[in-house]
This record gives structure tokens, sequence and C-alpha cells, in this order.
């Protein structure tokens, strides 16, 4: 059964500020999404890959609600990601890469402690939950330290924690290893994907790792200037991305 559903998908950001157009600066906005049609299952783990700019990110972001489509559907858990965007959120677990939202003088334990009540996770489960998730994800001598004083790998942890605390039955990552030595992303990977098997959670992920990519997606969309270019298994898509790769400057698209 689909999880996410997308259909048609349109998204042009606005026009640039009078101030930048008056200095010359800026050059009219084109689409970031045109036409975009997937769906992931429940169970399954899809990657999203593409250029700098293809707009991998803005998807992700329309999926949790906090981003309006210009056109175009978006279901989640069976939600529209529009009309019933609180409900939507309930059922996402979404870590954005720009987006950490930790309070910085916050310890972890007392982030995680508020996003649970945010997410109404039952107050007696709160502190197990956050001590199963942190020894599963090498976050333990984190729990007790001012988010603020974390180097950003060790905040992307405790971001991945607080995506996973509610169990939702979605999860939308966006290069949330990028930041982790190699040891620990495969380790700290390994671990998120294996608790949403368990509990037959679609993932959605934005990834340039490839290798990443190879190792744990079940299928491959290649999103290029804001369209669908190609979707399959990791074999299929590999040598269309790999030409994209080649030929796409900043400039291009
Ligand atoms: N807030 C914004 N305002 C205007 N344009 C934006 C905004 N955010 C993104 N864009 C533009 O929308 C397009 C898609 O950007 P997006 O961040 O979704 O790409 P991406 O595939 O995630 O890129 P990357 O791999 O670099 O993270 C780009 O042309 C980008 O410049």
């Amino acid at each position: 059964m689909p999880e996410v559903e997308v259909a048609a998908l349109e998204k042009t950001y606005p026009p640039p500020g009078l101030w930048a157009r008056l200095r010359g600066r800026a050059s009219p906005s084109r689409p970031a999404l045109r036409g975009v049609s997937f769906h992931v299952d429940a169970g399954e783990v899809v990657a999203l890959i593409g250029p700098n700019g293809a707009g991998k990110s803005t998807l992700l972001r329309i999926l949790c609600g906090l981003l309006l489509p210009d056109a175009g559907t978006a279901r989640v858990a069976s939600r529209d990601v529009v009309k019933d965007r609180p409900e939507v959120r309930r059922h996402v677990g979404a870590a954005l890469s720009d987006d950490r939202g930790l309070a910085p003088r916050l310890t972890s334990r007392q982030n995680l402690r508020f996003y649970a009540a945010l997410y109404d996770v039952p107050p007696r489960e709160v502190d197990t939950r956050i001590d199963e998730l942190a020894h599963a994800l090498e976050a333990r001598r984190l729990l007790d330290r001012e988010t603020r004083t974390l180097s950003s790998g060790e905040k992307a942890r405790v971001v991945l924690m607080r995506t996973l605390l509610h169990r939702p039955r979605v999860l939308l990552l966006d290069e949330v290893t990028r930041s982790l030595d190699p040891g620990a992303a495969r380790r700290v990977r390994n671990r998120v994907l294996t608790d949403a098997a368990s509990r037959g959670a679609a993932v959605l992920f934005a990834s340039h790792d490839l290798a990443e990519v190879q190792a744990v997606a079940h299928r491959v969309l290649l999103l290029d200037a804001g369209r669908i270019t190609a979707a399959g298994t990791f074999a299929d898509v590999r040598p269309i991305a790999e030409e994209v790769f080649a030929s796409t400057t900043s400039e291009d698209t």
C-alpha cells in the first residue's frame, strides 16, 4: 500500500525580491518541480538522487508540510499534505539538511522530551524510547550535553533520534548521514533502516552518496531540473545518473 503518493507536483519559488531586481542581479525563477509523480510503499526504501538544485529538498519539504506546492497532489500516510497538514506531520519523521531545529541551550534529552510531548508520545515511554534510540545511534554520551556544544555529526544523531521518537509511518531524510564519518554513517544508517523495517515504515531519502544508495535503496528516483527522468533499481538508474552527473554544470538547468 502506498504511504507516499505524489501526482503531477509543481513548485516554482516566488520571484526574487524587488531590491535584487532593481540591482539587475536577479534571474527569473525557474520551476523547482515540474510534473513530479511517484509513490513509495509501506516497508519500501526509496532513494532520491540528482544534481545540485534538482529539486530534492523542495520535494521533501512539500511532503512534510513545510512548503506548499503550486499544483498537483501529494498524500502521505493517506493524508493530503496541504489539507491535512497537522495530521501529516504527526505521521512523518523528517530530518532535513537545513533544519536542525534543536534548542541550543537545552540538553539533547531535554530537546527530545520536548518533541515527545509535541508528538504525543506516551509520557511513561519517553525516557525508555530516548535511551533505546541513544543506544542504537551511539549517542548515549550526548544525552546530557547542551546541543550548542555538539559537533555537526553529533547533532545529526540527535536529529535522527528526534525523527524516530514518535515511530512515524513515513521517514523523509535529506542527506542526514552527510556529516557522519564513513563508519558511523554506515552503522547509523543501518540502524535507522532496521528500525523503519521493523515497523513497516516507508522511507524516502535524498543522497549524493551513490554507494549508500546502492547499499540500501529498493528503488531509485533520478530527479533532474525538477523532473523525474529515471526510476527503477540502482542498476537501472545508474548509467543515466552517471551521464547526468557528468554533464550537468550549475548553469545548465
Ligand atoms: N527558498 C528558495 N527560494 C528560491 N529558490 C529556491 C529556494 N530553495 C531552493 N530554490 C531553488 O529551487 C531549485 C531546487 O532546489 P533544491 O534545494 O530543492 O535542490 P536539491 O536537489 O535539494 O539541491 P542540492 O543537491 O544542492 O541540495 C534550485 O534551483 C534552487 O536554487
